[in-house]
């Protein structure tokens, strides 16, 4: 027998002994998860018949009440038990197909004999709970698997540095129970099982990568020092991945400290959501909060006023007339995310301090019941010490004492009779009752009386409600009118268009519909006059694709969560949006001075075959530092068509072709909704295509069409670029979606023009 085969079979061996533990540890945790559920059904079926209710007296009132908080208690911690059994149950079940997925022999410093450590996505104990046949991924010692090769290696415990000598790395394939592939590192100089990953097809939804980390990779996940972690890497190096692979390891590395909801990931868009929405529940972990800045600016700015989203801005860009509007409009987007424009607002809320708040009228059927100019004095009358927000919360009382009084006279007002008499039978029933609850023995003469006052006084307090309520909310301020001020007032503002800027914004904002690049400073303006409200509960923040915001933004966010750490991921590459063009994002460092921050940089880039990797580093200034991993594939092609016709019979006709490869999504992808569109009218006959637009939530299978920008943060096997020509492709802004949208294939990139093909391959 070779030695490889011996090794071969006793792994298998081991793996078998391993399964049957799983099954024997799957027992008895069923029987536990069992008699558990037995104990909540129970306990929640004769809940009412263990507390002992007496509410006679105060000390019987007190003893119910502790009663019933035992009862409750007892309920909770056997819930949490369930669940807790349960969750290891499934851990279990997963284990059982593919219990682990590397092993490295380690010995320590001074020690005789090297430990055989088996890794995996959860740890099993043997069957005295008294040795590891399994670690989890993200236990101290396991990343000896992802850091070193065979030789000295060490790894860090809270305790201290460990050191000692790896003799042996081990990757290991295994299917439901049988052992697939052995790869020993040393032996092999390339990673087989990387390899073997991401030979496989792009799927419609991320996969995890615990099996095949790399040592950078493995850094970022890991990292727990700085307030923030700025990640720039290179397309398909894995930032998404290791963001994801990171929100794992933390709540393992805190459990019972911190939960999935007090992590959050900002993502592009609610498609790409969708794309890592499996990740951490296949890592057996509940999912952190998920959401997008689109999300967030729609619940903040709800149905106050119109804006326009950042695709709409950018396909404004990409497609309208370059005209001087258009030059004025491009330069405002780019001073509005700046630091310099914040200034500019922080300059104008000192202002606003002592004058220039603009308020509203608060008006009840067509009566004003305290006026702007009422609300304007009282809130100036106030000593100017105090800050804004603490005396919007005066007004805000004081307006409400208002609307109390003015309440107590309207009830005598005809409308309020009218009403009455056209109370429904139902309506008036249930006032009717409340009158004549508790009296039933008194014989009142004023009943009647009793009756009226209390129908008033429920009638107007309805329509008053959702007055009180817009009061509560500070509605009273009229934001608009205040951020509008911003562009008409006498102010000095160091930038040579400001003037054109500050015309066209005011015009905007007279249609009641906010630029997008005004919404970030809207709403910071916002929180400096009514207070912040933001997210104390979230410890940890990621942003992916990073490069899409603005500094502004960035400052925003930090104020936003205070208390949160970041992780900051992006490619300053795939920087589609005009803001960013020649201009710092959230990768900058120049952003974190006064603050602790650790940059990574990735540069290895995994998602695509080599030869698209050289001939997407091409496309970018300095992507001569991209280094593809080494997977074999064809080269991308190119095609110049002279017509649309020749155009679109090309791409049926290659559509056709890879219709063989049996792909499981294959991508034609246009610069803009607008081409996305066009192109859709010229395929549909021929194929079965579907379009994605900005509002489509999830990714399937099969043959789309989409916008560069949507295509953001995705994968697919094969990708047809529509349209690559000069024409489309020229400008500095077009550079970055091009890069982005050559760079989405796993294994195939065809590019297609109409007319001379972009100079950006030349
Ligand atoms: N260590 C790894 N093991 C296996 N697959 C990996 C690894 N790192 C990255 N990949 C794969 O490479 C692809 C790209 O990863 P990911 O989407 O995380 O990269 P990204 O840097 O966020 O890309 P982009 O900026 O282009 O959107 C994915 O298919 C991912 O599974």
């Amino acid at each position: 027998m070779t030695e490889k085969h011996e090794d071969w079979q006793l792994e298998q061996q081991r793996i078998n002994n391993v399964l049957d533990e799983i099954e024997h540890k799957k027992e008895k945790l069923r029987e536990k998860v069992g008699d558990v559920k037995g104990e909540v059904i129970g306990l929640r079926e004769n809940f009412w018949e263990d507390v002992t209710v007496n509410l006679d007296e105060h000390d019987d009132v007190v003893e119910t009440v502790n009663s019933l908080k035992q009862q409750a208690e007892l309920l909770g911690e056997r819930e949490r038990s369930h669940k807790h059994f349960y969750d290891q149950l499934k851990t279990l079940q997963r284990m059982q197909k593919n219990p682990y997925f590397g092993r490295v022999d380690f010995r320590e410093g001074g020690d005789k004999e090297a430990e055989e450590i088996y890794i995996g996505v959860g740890s099993l104990m043997d069957q005295n709970d008294e040795d590891f046949l399994i670690y989890d991924w993200r236990a101290p010692i396991s990343s000896l698997y992802y850091d070193y090769s065979p030789g000295p290696a060490e790894y860090e415990t809270p305790e201290g540095t460990i050191e000692g000598e790896m003799e042996l790395k081990r990757q290991f394939i295994i299917r439901d129970g049988d052992l697939k592939g052995l790869f020993d590192t040393g032996v092999t100089i390339m990673d087989e099982l990387l390899q073997e990953v991401l030979g496989n097809n792009a799927n419609t939804q991320m996969k995890s990568i615990v099996a095949t980390i790399q040592k950078e990779q493995n850094q970022i996940i890991r990292y727990d020092q700085s307030k923030y972690v700025v990640v720039q890497g290179v397309a398909g190096s894995g930032k998404t991945s290791a963001a994801l692979q990171r929100v794992a390891y933390l709540l393992y590395r805190y459990r019972g400290k911190i939960d999935a909801d007090q992590m959050m990931l900002f993502s592009p868009n609610p498609m790409f959501n969708s794309y890592v929405a499996n990740v951490l529940p296949e890592l057996g972990e509940e999912n952190m909060e998920q959401t997008t800045f689109q999300e967030y600016m729609d619940k903040r700015l709800e149905s106050r006023i119109e804006f326009e989203d950042a695709y709409t801005q950018l396909e404004y860009l990409l497609t309208a007339k370059q005209d001087d509007y258009y030059k004025t409009r491009l330069q405002g987007i780019r001073f509005k995310a700046n630091l310099a424009y914040k200034d500019v607002i922080d300059s104008y809320v000192q202002d606003l301090e002592l004058e220039g708040m603009i308020f509203r009228n608060v008006k009840f059927r067509g009566k004003t019941i305290v006026s702007s100019h009422e609300i304007h004095e009282y809130f100036y009358g106030l000593e100017d010490y105090i800050t804004i927000p603490n005396r919007i919360e005066m007004v805000a009382a004081w307006i409400l004492k208002r609307l109390e009084a003015f309440s107590r006279k309207e009830r005598d007002e005809d409308w309020v009779e009218e009403e009455i008499e056209m109370l429904s039978k139902e309506d008036y029933l249930k006032i009717y009752h409340k009158v004549q609850e508790g009296r039933e023995n008194e014989d009142r003469f004023d009943d009647y009386i009793r009756e009226q006052a209390i129908l008033a006084k429920a009638i107007v307090n309805k329509y008053m409600k959702p007055i009180k309520r817009k009061i509560k909310d500070f509605q009273f301020i009229n934001m608009t009118a205040i951020y509008r001020n911003l562009f008409t007032r006498d102010q000095d503002v160091a930038h040579e268009s400001w003037k054109a800027i500050a015309e066209q914004t005011n015009e905007q904002l007279q249609t009641n519909l906010l630029f997008h690049e005004d919404v970030t400073p809207f709403l910071y303006l916002e929180d400096q006059l009514k207070g912040i409200h933001s997210y104390n509960k979230t410890r940890y923040l990621f942003l992916d694709e990073a490069q899409d915001y603005s500094p502004f933004q960035l400052e925003f966010f930090k104020q936003l969560f205070p208390n949160a750490r970041m992780t900051i991921l992006g490619d300053y590459n795939q920087a589609i949006y005009a803001h960013n063009l020649n201009a710092p994002t959230p990768l900058s460092e120049e952003l974190y001075q006064d603050e602790k921050m650790e940059k990574m940089t990735l540069l290895r880039s995994y998602r695509s075959t080599r030869p698209i990797i050289e001939f997407t580093k091409g496309i970018v200034p300095g992507g001569e530092d991209i280094e593809p991993f080494n997977r074999e594939g064809d080269a991308p092609t190119v095609t110049v068509a002279e017509d649309w016709a020749e155009h679109t019979d090309a791409v049926v006709g290659k559509i056709h072709d890879m219709e063989e490869e049996s792909y499981d999504t294959v991508a034609v992808i246009c610069k803009t909704a607008k081409e996305a569109r066009e192109a859709y009218e010229r395929l549909k006959h021929d194929v079965d295509i579907r379009l994605m637009d900005k509002d489509t939530y999830t990714f399937e299978k099969g043959l789309i069409l989409i916008p560069a920008y949507l295509a953001k943060g995705i994968e697919f096997d094969a990708v047809i670029l529509y349209n690559a020509s000069d024409e489309e492709y020229h400008q500095e802004i077009e550079r970055n979606l091009f890069y982005t949208a050559c760079t989405r294939p796993m294994h195939e990139l065809h590019l297609f023009s109409l007319g001379k093909v972009t100079r950006f391959i030349e």
